[in-house]
This record gives C-alpha cells, sequence and structure tokens, in this order.
C-alpha cells in the first residue's frame, strides 16, 4: 500500500507539467529575491573616479588646495573620494569637523599609519600615529601632564630667551653688513635648538651629529609627506623598492636611530656618574622624565628603549618644523602688509619702552601680537589636514561610514572657509579654527609652540625694520606652499634688516 502511494507521488511529482510549475515558481521567487531593493548604505557623495586608481588623477602635489576645489565645485562639504581601492571621507566644513573630533572623537581616535611611518616611528611605539588604547592613553598624560605641561613650559623660559638673543645677534649681522637674512632657515635652526635643549639639556652640535640630526629630521619629514602609490594601490608596490625610496628610508632609519641610541647612552652614563637624589626636578629635561619612567615604571606605562626614541622622534618632527613655519609666514604676511607690520611694533615698542628682554609678562599683554599669531595659524596652517582612522562603523551628517575607513578634516580649507570667516576679525570658535586638531588626537604642544612663537615674533619686530632686498615691491613676495606633511613656504624668506635698535 506504502509503495503503492509513493510511486503515485512519484509519478505526480515527475509528471512534465507539474516540473514546470515547479521551475516556474522557482524562477519567480528567485528573481523576485534577486530584485528585491535592498537597504542601500547612505554614503557621502563622489565625484566621478577612474577604475583602479579611483579619484587619483584629481589630486595635484598641494593635495589640500585640490581638495578644496574639488569640494567647492560641487558644493559638498563631505565626500568620499577612492585613494586607489581605499575609500577616504574628506571633511571640509566646521559642523563636520565637529562630528569627527567632538561627538564621535572616540570612534574616530585612530589614526592612519604607512609603511613609511610605521618604519620612522619604530612601529607605532611612538605618540602621534600609536593606535587609541591603553598605551596610548597613558603616553599622552605622561606628555600633558608632564612633557608639556605648563610647569614644563615656564621651566624652559631661559632657553627660550637665550636662543632668541642667539637669533636677534645674528641677524645683526647681517644686518651691519647690508647681506639679506634667510629667515626661514635661521628660525628652523632656533626651533630646532630650543627642542634639543628642552629634549636632552644641551644643544649637540656639528661635530657630535647635531646639525646632520636637523637635516635628518628633515628628510624624516620629507619621507613622511611623500605620497607613496603603492599604499594604495597594492599590485603597485613594488615601485618602491624598485626607485629606491623603501632602501632611502631604511638608511634613515638607520642613522636617526643611531644618533638617539647614542644621545641616550651618554645620557643614562651621565645619570650613573650623578648622584639622583641631589638632583633639582625642576630642571629635568624630557629625556630625564622619559629615563625615569623607563626605570620605575611608576605611571604603570612600561617603556622601552625603542618608545623612547620614538616619543622623542615625535616631539622633534611635531615641534621643529611646525613652529618654524608658523613664523616664516606671519612675518611674511607681516612684509606683505606693513601697516599690519606698523601696528604690530607699535604695540610691542610700547609696552617695552627702552626694554630690550622680552619677558612672558610683557607678552601677555601683546594683544594685537597673539592675533596676528592666530591669524597666521589660521590662514597659513602649518599642518593642513586633520587624519583619523574610524575604530568602528559611525554615522556622520547622517552619512555611513564603516569601520577602518580613513577620514580627513582639511584643516586649511575650513580655516578659509567663507561660510566661517566672513568678518575676519571676529574670534575663531573650537571648531573653524583648528591649527592644532582637536579631541582626544589633539596636539599636546601648543604651549611650547605659541611661547616660542611669540618670543621670537616679538623680538624681531621690536628690535629690527625689515625691508624686501633688491626693491622688491611687498606684492611681488611670492606666497608659494611646499607640499610635505608640514607647509612651509616654498622659497625661503630672504629680508634684509634694514635698522637694528640694539
Ligand atoms: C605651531 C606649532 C604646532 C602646530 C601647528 C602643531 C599641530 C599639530 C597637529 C595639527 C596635530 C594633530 C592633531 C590632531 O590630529 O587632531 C599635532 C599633534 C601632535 N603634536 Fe603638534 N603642533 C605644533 C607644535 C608642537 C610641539 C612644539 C610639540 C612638542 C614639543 C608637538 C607635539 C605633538 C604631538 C606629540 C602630537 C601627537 C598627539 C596625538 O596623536 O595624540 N607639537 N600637532
Amino acid at each position: 500500500m506504502l509503495i503503492f502511494q509513493q510511486k503515485q507521488i512519484d509519478e505526480i511529482l515527475l509528471h512534465p507539467f507539474t516540473l514546470s510549475l515547479i521551475i516556474l515558481f522557482s524562477l519567480y521567487f528567485c528573481t523576485k529575491w534577486l530584485l528585491k531593493p535592498r537597504e542601500k548604505k547612505r554614503l557621502p557623495p563622489s565625484p566621478p573616479k577612474l577604475p583602479i586608481l579611483g579619484n587619483l588623477h584629481q589630486l595635484r602635489p598641494l593635495v589640500h588646495r585640490s581638495f578644496q576645489s574639488l569640494g567647492t565645485k560641487y558644493g559638498w562639504p563631505v565626500m568620499l573620494l577612492r585613494f586607489g581601492s581605499q575609500p577616504v571621507i574628506i571633511i571640509q566644513s566646521a559642523d563636520a569637523a565637529m562630528e569627527i573630533m567632538k561627538t564621535h572623537d572616540l570612534a574616530f581616535a585612530n589614526k592612519p599609519h604607512t609603511y613609511t611611518t610605521r618604519r620612522l616611528l619604530y612601529d607605532l611605539k611612538d605618540i602621534s600615529i600609536a593606535p587609541y588604547g591603553e598605551y596610548w592613553r597613558k603616553l599622552k598624560s605622561v606628555c600633558i601632564l608632564q612633557l608639556l605641561s605648563t610647569k614644563m613650559v615656564q621651566s624652559f623660559q631661559l632657553i627660550r630667551e637665550e636662543e632668541t638673543a642667539l637669533l636677534m645677534k645674528k641677524i645683526k649681522s647681517c644686518s651691519s653688513s647690508g647681506m639679506p637674512v634667510n629667515l626661514s632657515e635661521l628660525f628652523l635652526s632656533l626651533t630646532n635648538d630650543v627642542i634639543c635643549r628642552s629634549a636632552f639639556g644641551r644643544k649637540h652640535d656639528e661635530a657630535e651629529g647635531g646639525k646632520k640630526f636637523l637635516i635628518l629630521l628633515t628628510e624624516v619629514l620629507q619621507l613622511m609627506g611623500n605620497f607613496s602609490i603603492g599604499e594604495f594601490i597594492p599590485c603597485l608596490s613594488w615601485i618602491n623598492s624598485v626607485n629606491g625610496f623603501n632602501n632611502r628610508v631604511e638608511k634613515v632609519v638607520k642613522e636617526v636611530d643611531c644618533f638617539l641610541d647614542r644621545v641616550i647612552q651618554e645620557h643614562m652614563n651621565e645619570g650613573m656618574q650623578s648622584d639622583d637624589t641631589d638632583k633639582d626636578e625642576s630642571k629635568d629635561n624630557f629625556l630625564d622624565i622619559l629615563l625615569k619612567l623607563y626605570k620605575d615604571n611608576t605611571t604603570g606605562v612600561s617603556i622601552d628603549r625603542e618608545n623612547i626614541k620614538a616619543i622623542i622622534l615625535d616631539i622633534f618632527a611635531g615641534g621643529t618644523d611646525t613652529t618654524s613655519t608658523a613664523l616664516e609666514w606671519a612675518m611674511t604676511e607681516l612684509l606683505r602688509h606693513p601697516m599690519a607690520m606698523n601696528k604690530l611694533q607699535k604695540e610691542v615698542r610700547e609696552i617695552l619702552r627702552d626694554k630690550q628682554d622680552i619677558t612672558s609678562h610683557d607678552l601677555e599683554k601683546m594683544h594685537y601680537l597673539k592675533a596676528v599669531v592666530k591669524e597666521t595659524l589660521r590662514y597659513h596652517t602649518p599642518i593642513p589636514f586633520l587624519a583619523r582612522v574610524a575604530r568602528e562603523d559611525v554615522k556622520v551628517m547622517g552619512y555611513e561610514v564603516e569601520a577602518g575607513t580613513m577620514i580627513i578634516t582639511n584643516a586649511w580649507a575650513i580655516g578659509r572657509d567663507p561660510a566661517s570667516w566672513d568678518e575676519p576679525d571676529r574670534e575663531g570658535l573650537d571648531f573653524e579654527l583648528l591649527p592644532f586638531g582637536a579631541g582626544r588626537r589633539r596636539c599636546p604642544g601648543i604651549g611650547f609652540a605659541m611661547a616660542s612663537v611669540e618670543l621670537v615674533l616679538a623680538n624681531v619686530v621690536q628690535k629690527f625694520e625689515w625691508e624686501l632686498p633688491g626693491g622688491m615691491k611687498r606684492e611681488d613676495l611670492d606666497v608659494i606652499e611646499q607640499p610635505g606633511v608640514t607647509m612651509h613656504r616654498k622659497n625661503p624668506l630672504s629680508v634684509i634688516a634694514t635698522h637694528c635698535y640694539f
């Protein structure tokens, strides 16, 4: 009986009519499933892109300007570009920047890194590109509370004053011979010397590799700012091995490591010879503090020699070029705007009267000086980009951002956004003025940098009158930028100090 029923069922099922019905139904449901409107992710708008290259062909060497032109052309404050296969979201409005660095600061607390930055910064053992987490949190707090605290910045006042006095003497000697002064070079050398003395307690002169270290540091920054196509188009990653770029990186890594190793060893040897108990802690330099952490492990974060080298390199790389760039652009704009120069000289000279030594107390009273520095940082933002990586899926300005996506905030473009800056004299609100970044990854060196910039600028305008060389008109002074991580002048700022007042 059962066998009979099964036979009948088979016959019905295998009947051509039944089979056709089954196939038709299956096709219907399959097509319906395939054509079912899926929930589409709302991504930021993108300009047209090319296969393989994505939007790379639309970028010029001054990438911050390319982003700004694309944003203005399409009217998009947030846009999605493809660097080869990698999606990158570009942020160019104060509102969107606030979402990244305030509302979702924790979700965007990671930084992107490349093969080059990993090699140069001891495989993420530093602060500036280390991933967000326990290690980074502890080191950042060491940085804010110990290395770059207000107390520490004040303790370096004598260093800043001595180095500024030395700079004034160098300018004076050029002035007496009527020679133009290369201010770009002098500012860079000053900021490097100030950091060197604050980091190691003394300058390392040419014989000890000091001058060479500055050249190496410049190369470190150039390599970090180098656009490497293989990072974005993996099938082209071999290019850097063939064109000698990777060899250059390895050579610089070795030389920097050698210099830092030697300085640390000397410091440790000196420490062993002197009696630590008698040491005046208020005279500690960065290396003293880091070596104490290394020995005592009091902060709960254990750091090794590589961490120390990476942090020191971070401080040199983050503090030298940026600070001298700010000075270089401030002087450029003052030379292009004689009324602003006169107003600043008047303020500084009236506050100081005939006094030559400028104290931090005098600087506090120089409000126009502070406005000039702030305006310079807005208009010539030394680090144009604030880069982040999403640690999780997040919504930004209504758009969906997947974990792992890179976000670049164009701080330079936001500083020049007419939507925020129709009144140039107006003080900037937090997210309209981002020269030091914002949120958890914000620059911890603001106090250190501002103390140097204000002191040097006040001295330079108080003690000299300035003119452009070869009868050059102020309108002819160029403002061409050099591509790189830090955006300094392409051509050095060469000027003549016509009168010297000391
Ligand atoms: C005018 C001078 C300076 C400018 C314009 C500047 C700007 C910046 C910017 C834009 C960032 C990234 C912030 C972000 O992504 O939100 C940064 C990070 C950093 N800066 Fe500065 N900086 C200056 C001076 C200094 C100095 C003097 C030091 C140290 C002595 C320093 C140490 C650092 C460090 C360690 C970081 C990494 C912070 C982190 O990732 O948490 N900077 N700086």
